[in-house]
């Protein structure tokens, strides 16, 4: 029996946003952690959440019964160069965005067990939506532990492997376009005269509301829009702009540009 239920090579902005809800909700607890970070700073990130942290990724591997591959994409031939060997009939979960089973079987070797992940970074307020591989070879206890851990801290979903890179554009990257939606409203409220911290909590929980509505509700997004379009009104002023900027357009090609730069990764 491992030391650690789940050892963390690399704990930047994603991997420190999942252990930080994970430990936040009690989904793990800190005695069942361990991390390696080339940063110090990453590292003493990691210890002052109270888990251990290792001198090396080997060290890593040999205590953890699971093992989060959470560098970037080009970090992690030479990330998993160093481990290789400790790697060896273990439960390796990679969130690498766009790295394939085979290629991360290839830099591993055999007798390692794959998942790949996509999670996204509201999973430190528990609130992620996460992505889980079926074309997995870790046993059926090792998916219902990575399915558990996932879902302590919000949604996950089971996609083959063709459409991690959808997932990727979409959830995996989808934070860093809902803030850019978000602060482009704020800053058109500003422009109207309305105080900055306004516009940004009116922004904020304007977006929170309406996905909260439409996922406890049955209510269509069309029919949502149109709940709130008056004819005549000023709604539809609105969508009229909105469209005149190719707002559709630009979000589906948004995701296109972003699902085919994961394919080439
Ligand atoms: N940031 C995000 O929102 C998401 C990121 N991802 C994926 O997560 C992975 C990590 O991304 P971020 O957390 O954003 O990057 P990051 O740069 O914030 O974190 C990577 C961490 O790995 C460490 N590291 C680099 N080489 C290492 C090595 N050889 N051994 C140990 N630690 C090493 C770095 O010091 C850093 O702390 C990427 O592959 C990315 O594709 C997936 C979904 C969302
Ligand atoms: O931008 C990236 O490459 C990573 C993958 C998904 C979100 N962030």
């Amino acid at each position: 029996m491992a030391k650690y239920k789940i050892g963390f090579i690399g704990c930047g902005n994603m991997s420190g946003a999942i252990l930080k809800g994970a430990l936040d909700g009690g989904v793990l607890k800190a005695a069942e952690v361990a991390v390696y970070d080339i940063s110090p700073v990453a590292n003493e990130k990691a210890a002052s959440w109270g888990v251990a942290t290792k001198d090396s990724s080997s060290a890593l591997c040999q205590e953890s019964e699971m093992v989060v591959l959470g560098v970037k994409p080009q970090q992690a031939p030479e990330m998993l160069a160093a481990c290789k060997e400790a790697l060896e009939d273990k439960a390796a979960l990679s969130i690498v965005a766009g790295i394939t089973v085979e290629r991360l079987q290839a830099m591993m070797g055999d007798n390692t067990r794959i998942l790949r992940v996509m999670p996204n970074t509201p999973a430190m307020v528990k609130e992620g939506a996460t992505v889980l591989c079926s074309d997995s070879t870790f046993t059926k206890q090792e998916q219902a532990l990575a399915e558990a851990i996932f879902k302590g801290i919000g949604s996950v979903e089971w996609v083959p492997e063709k459409l991690m890179d959808v997932a990727c554009g979409l959830s995996g990257g989808g934070p860093a376009y809902v803030a850019l939606f978000i602060e482009a409203l704020a800053d058109g409220a500003v422009k109207q005269g309305l105080p900055r911290a306004q516009a940004y909590s009116l922004a904020q929980q304007t977006c929170l509301g309406s996905a909260k509505m439409l996922m406890e509700t049955d209510i269509h997004p069309g029919a949502l829009k149109d709940m709130v379009t008056s004819p005549g009104g000023t709604t539809i002023e609105g969508i009229e702009a909105l469209e005149r900027g190719g707002f559709r357009f630009a979000v589906m090609d948004c995701i296109k540009a972003a699902s085919e730069k994961s394919k080439k990764l």
